[in-house]
Parts: structure tokens; sequence; C-alpha cells
């Protein structure tokens, strides 16, 4: 059962803020002038291998489509080009020839192996197609346009190797049965409405969302080139990995091995003048180090407020577990108290937010943040922090996130003290191995429990309760020590909404002090008790 509690709720309207700079394509075509036109025609004869189809209704790479241009496929082609500010003249002719060597990866979210692989040019080419087919020819590019014109455009180029591997899937289904993985798996996300499917032989897909590496969203047209960027210098010849996320989905990061960094350069961070950057800590479960999350005054602010909170159902008291807050758990012995509508909190679950890549913060996607307070011995045993499909409890919340339910996708956990090497209150990973320790270095549970006993650290608890047994994990699995300002981020679900059951995970009991931590929870759709939340049918 999971830290329960969802913190009591504020208000039941959607609160929607704005994070990032809205970058909607947003070019008007005041004056056609001779640097279009040029480039028109040099661009005229590039694009008819792109976007085929072929009689029997599925999409052809490299055949030849039908030559006849129609006025509004080269309305088509001078917006995608003028979207990407060459009309500006921010490009020559020179950037244009330089794109042909610019090559894109496209990986399925959460993969850190890509599945297809195009270059800009034929990206660009393959757009204005797909724009022209989908009669979505604009100077205006709306975000939503753009996600479905490229979902439709990658269908065409690396359709074939892009494809879902879930049971109902096949080849055929191509990137489209990744984008659109069904009614019955797909949550209505807030944004749901606005989503531009894509017709495609009688049927139609939703799109898919594309993030960078970092997690930004592609916004516009001008991302694809901006987003270069973010990957200089090109690593492995492949200069933009690409992301492309289930519509009802959400960006999750996917590093290649231990250790990798992966820059996160639009989030502020706790300290505006250095950079905010992950760590990874481990892939399965994905645990990583926020570094540069948030600042020591931020949270000195939260633990004083917290302290200072005197309603009851805020207050710092025993933890409870369970979606209603109702049951106190001999497994889970801290206190927690919620803070949902202070400056530094509000501040703090925004910033998630935009770690995690979402570019909207939405209120009704995240718990109050929970403040959280161990004495000495307290502890929380290993649990996951999804609930899991628990709506025969609750009567009519839908928890199972692996369909169209709203469960904990993913917590960032903030630390606010520090106990020393021995002196407990980690994070411990139960199913994971410590980073630095070679595979033959493991200790397996029995002797960690012997060593511990013989090292007298845990004489404060118990012989052979679970507390002790919990000090012995910690010590021989991933642990994370607390330290003020630190703060890890974990998933509890995979990218396709399942529960990760290797999320599992405790606050080991404190030896020394007393620990401070915060939950930030962030959930994959509305969460139990908003009214816009996924009922159980
Ligand atoms: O205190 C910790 O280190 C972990 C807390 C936790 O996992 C929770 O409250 O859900
Ligand atoms: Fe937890």
């Amino acid at each position: 059962m999971p830290s329960g509690q969802d913190g009591p709720i504020k208000g039941t309207s959607k609160l929607w803020v704005s994070l990032s700079t809205v970058k909607k394509t947003l070019f008007v075509f005041a004056c056609p002038c001779l640097l279009a036109w040029y480039f028109h025609s040099l661009y005229s004869n590039a694009s008819e291998n792109a976007l085929n189809r072929s009689t029997d209704n599925k999409f052809r790479i490299g055949e030849s489509a039908s030559p006849a241009r129609s006025s509004a496929s080269d309305l088509c082609r001078r917006s995608i080009i003028q979207s990407l500010g060459i009309e500006a003249g921010e490009f020559g002719e020179k950037e244009m020839e330089s794109f042909e060597n610019v090559s894109i990866a496209l990986h399925l979210n959460g993969e850190s192996k890509h599945c297809g692989e195009t270059s800009l040019i034929k990206l660009i080419e393959t757009l204005y197609q797909a724009a022209n087919e989908m009669d979505q020819c604009s100077f205006i590019f709306d975000k939503y346009v753009v996600e479905a014109v490229l979902s439709r455009a990658f269908q065409n180029l690396v359709g074939q190797t892009c494809y879902s591997s879930e049971k109902d899937r096949t080849e055929e289904d191509g990137l489209y049965g990744f984008c659109d993985m069904g009614t019955n798996k797909t949550p209505i996300l807030a944004d749901h409405d606005e989503l531009v499917s894509i017709a495609y032989g009688g049927v139609k897909y939703l799109p898919c969302h594309f993030h960078t590496r970092q997690g930004r969203r592609i916004q516009g047209v001008q991302d694809l080139v901006s987003g270069l960027t973010d990957e200089a210098p090109c690593p492995d010849a492949l200069c933009l990995h690409l992301y492309a996320v289930q519509a009802g989905r959400h960006f999750v990061f996917a590093p290649g091995a231990v250790g990798e960094i992966i820059e996160l350069p639009h989030v502020m961070g706790g300290n505006p003048e250095q950079p905010v950057y992950l760590r990874t800590l481990s892939l399965s479960p994905r645990v990583f180090d926020i570094v540069n999350f948030f600042r020591l005054e931020e949270s000195q602010d939260l633990v004083a407020r917290v302290l200072k909170e005197e309603r009851e159902l805020w207050r710092l008291k025993r933890s409870t577990t369970g979606p209603d807050s109702s049951n106190v758990n001999k497994r889970r012995t801290s206190e927690s108290g919620f803070d949902t509508s202070s400056e530094s909190a509000l501040k703090l679950k925004m910033r998630g937010f935009q770690a995690l890549g979402f570019d909207d913060y939405i209120e009704t996607y995240a718990d109050g943040l929970q403040m959280l307070r161990y004495n000495l011995t307290t502890a929380y045993n290993a649990h996951h922090d999804f609930y899991g499909d628990i709506s025969a409890v609750t009567g009519h919340h839908n928890f199972n996130s692996a369909g169209v339910g709203a469960d904990r996708f993913a917590t960032i956990l903030l630390y606010m003290t520090e106990h020393g090497e021995r002196g407990g209150g980690e994070t411990v990973f139960t199913e994971a191995w410590p980073t630095e320790l070679a595979p033959g270095k493991r200790v397996e549970l029995p002797d960690a429990i012997e060593s511990l006993r013989a090292s007298g650290d845990a004489s404060m608890l118990k012989t052979g309760s679970w507390e002790e047994t919990l000090v012995a994990k910690c010590r021989s699995r991933l642990a994370v020590q607390p330290h003020p300002g630190r703060a890890v981020l974990f998933y509890s679900q995979l990218p396709n909404g399942k529960p990760d059951y290797t999320s599992l995970h405790g606050g080991c009991p404190v030896l020394a002090g007393q620990k401070y931590a915060a939950n930030l929870w962030v959930w994959n759709s509305h969460r139990h008790g908003y009214s816009e939340a996924p009922i159980h049918p």
C-alpha cells in the first residue's frame, strides 16, 4: 500500500499555469518575398519520394508519389520553410544544405535505443507532404497540428521499424499503432480535446507528441532546428534524438547507462546561476538525482511552514497509508503533513512538472507537497507509491493506469537533512543494487543482517524487526543518502502506463538525528478526488 493521503484537495477546477514560453509557431505570411520562392523552387522536386500511399493502402518508403503538385502543396512547402525561419533570413541556402547532414533518430518513449533514423532534410520534405495530405497547410502551425503532421511524417519515414510491441499491435500498424494505444489504453489527459487526429485507411489515429532527450516537447516546426543545439556536438553522428510519446502518456527519460547525465537547460533550478541536470542512478527502476533542483532556503521555508501549521488536515502527525488517509500503518512510523498552498511548494511543484517534460503545470495531476518527519528509529518499509487497481476498495476512482485510469506516475523526493554515513534515513530501492558495486561484490540479505548486527549500528532496533531488516537492505541495496537540497526522481510507472514493480522503495530507519524530507507526487492524469478524475465503470 503506498503512502496514503492524496492530500487535501484545494478545489475542483483545473488550474492551468503555463510553464514554458509557449513556442507556438506563428509566422504571418505577410510578404511573399523572393527568398521564399527561391527555396520553393529549390525544394519543389525534393519531396516526391515522401509519404507515398500505394494501392494496398500501406505506406511505402522511397516510391514516387504523384508529381502533380497542387497550390495547397506549395502553400505547405512555403509555410514549413518559413516556420523554420528561413524566410526571415535566419537560414540561408547553406543552412538548408547542411540539414542534409543532420540525422534524426526516433525513439519510442522511454527507449534508449532508437527505432529509426532519417535526415532533417527528409523530415522537412515529408512534413510538408504530410501537412498537405492532412489539409493542414497554414502559416500558423498550432502545436497540436505540428504533432499530428510529425506523427504522419515519421509514420512514413520510419513506421516500418518504429512500432509498438504491445500484444494487440502489429508491425503493420507502424508508428500509428504506437501513438494511438486504443481507447481502452489512452487516458484522457487535460488537453485530449485539442489533439488533431490523423485519418488514414478509414481509421482515425491519435498522434504522438514528440520530446527531445531533455524532455522538451516539440511545439513548433522550428523546435526541430533549435533542438539541435541541445544535442551539440552530435553524439554518434545523430544530431537530434526525438522521443515519440503515445497519446495519453507522458515522456519518460531514457538513459542508456547508469551515470549518464541529462542536462535540463529549460529548468531554472534552486540556484539560477547553476545548471539543472539529471544523473542516472539506476535504469530499472529509473532513478535519477536532479542536481540543483532546489536550494537550502526553499527547504528551510517548507520545514518552518509545516511546523507552524495547526490545521488538522495539514499539520504534521503520524503518517497514514491508503487513498483516503485512513490507515495508520505499523510499517510507516514517520509523521507527515501537507503543504498545498505555500509559494515555495507551488514553485517546486511547477519546477517538478517542468523537469519531467510537461509543458503545462496541471494542479489536478499533483498531490499537495507532502512533508515528512522521521524521529530516531522511525521508518517506512518498502512500498510502491502507486496504489494499483484498488477501485474495489475506493468504490469509484479508476487507478488502472495501464488502462485509462490515473495513479501516481513519478515521485520527486526532496531531502532537507543529513545523517552521516551510518546515521540511516536513506531511501532504499530494494530491487536495485548499488551503482558502484561490481556484481560479484553484491551482499545478500542474510549476510547484510549479520554484518549489521556485528556493527552494533542498529542496536536501538528490535532484533528481527522489520526495521532491522530494512537497515540491512539499506546497506546492501541501492540507497540514496539524504543531504539538504538533494532531490531524487523515480518513476512508478513504465512508459506505457503499467505499474513499475521494480520501483519498490522504503525510507530507512533514522539512526542519528531527525530527518525531514518531502514527497512531490505527479500522477499520470487527474488524481483521486477531483471531479475530472477517471471513474471506474
Ligand atoms: O523517506 C523516504 O526516504 C521515502 C519516503 C517515501 O517513500 C514515501 O513517503 O512514500
Ligand atoms: Fe514512497
